[in-house]
């Protein structure tokens, strides 16, 4: 069974990505899905203190604990399924990488979906879920956050990257590709690349 983890900036498209995974029947694990369900322990309302229980979380179990908390839930979700992968939304940091890549070993295929940042506030403008989607200041903060967790480096570790600046029909396209097992032949090609430049200099 392959792991498959998704991470990008907002507004790059690991919505829609796992929106994929599910019409093709793979199980996707949502790592926010831990603070939420830690918030609820709590008594507390996850859309008011979501930040709050994850920063406590981490604090109180480690760095990696959202990540530990997701390891059972994605061993669960691959439990209950015939599909021969489970999608992992929501990767952030480092620790919860190597946590993954502890756990998992080569089946964990980490795949970066990215897009320039005006390009993305223009899709979550047109997404408007809430205030911030719209307020391109509030997309700065949020992806100032995001990388003083270090998914910059996490990005950079890919095993593979989906550009997501094409068409969406485009997007869904390539990530059925990469469900199906083309993070693998990715790869491969790109080592294949690496080697033709190598030749060609
Ligand atoms: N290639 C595309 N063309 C047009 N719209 C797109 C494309 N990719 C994604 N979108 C749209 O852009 C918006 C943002 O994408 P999505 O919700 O998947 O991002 P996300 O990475 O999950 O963001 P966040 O982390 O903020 O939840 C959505 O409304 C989505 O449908």
């Amino acid at each position: 069974m392959r792991v498959i983890g998704t991470v990008g900036l907002p507004g790059s498209g690991k919505g829609e990505a796992a929106a994929v995974a599910e019409e093709e029947g793979v199980p996707v694990v949502t790592m926010g899905d831990v603070i939420r369900a830690e918030c609820r322990d709590r008594g507390l309302d996850p859309a008011e203190h979501h930040g709050a229980i994850a920063r406590a979380l981490r604090e109180e179990h480690g760095p990696a604990a959202i990540a530990e908390r997701s390891v059972p839930l994605i061993e669960d979700a691959a439990a209950g399924s015939d599909a021969d992968a489970v999608l992992v939304d929501g990767l952030r940091a480092p620790v919860e990488l190597a946590r993954f890549r502890e756990r998992f070993g080569d089946d964990f295929v980490l795949v970066a979906i990215t897009a320039p940042f005006d390009l993305r506030a223009e899709r979550l403008g047109a997404r408007g879920r809430d205030d911030s989607d719209l307020d391109t200041e509030a997309l700065r903060d949020r992806e100032e956050r995001e990388l003083g967790f270090g998914m910059g480096e996490v990005i950079d570790a890919a095993d593979v990257t989906v550009e997501n600046t094409d068409t969406l029909a485009a997007f869904r396209d390539r990530v059925r590709a990469v469900l199906a097992g083309a993070g693998e032949v990715g790869r491969d090609t790109d080592r294949d690349a690496d080697a033709t430049a190598e030749v060609e200099e």
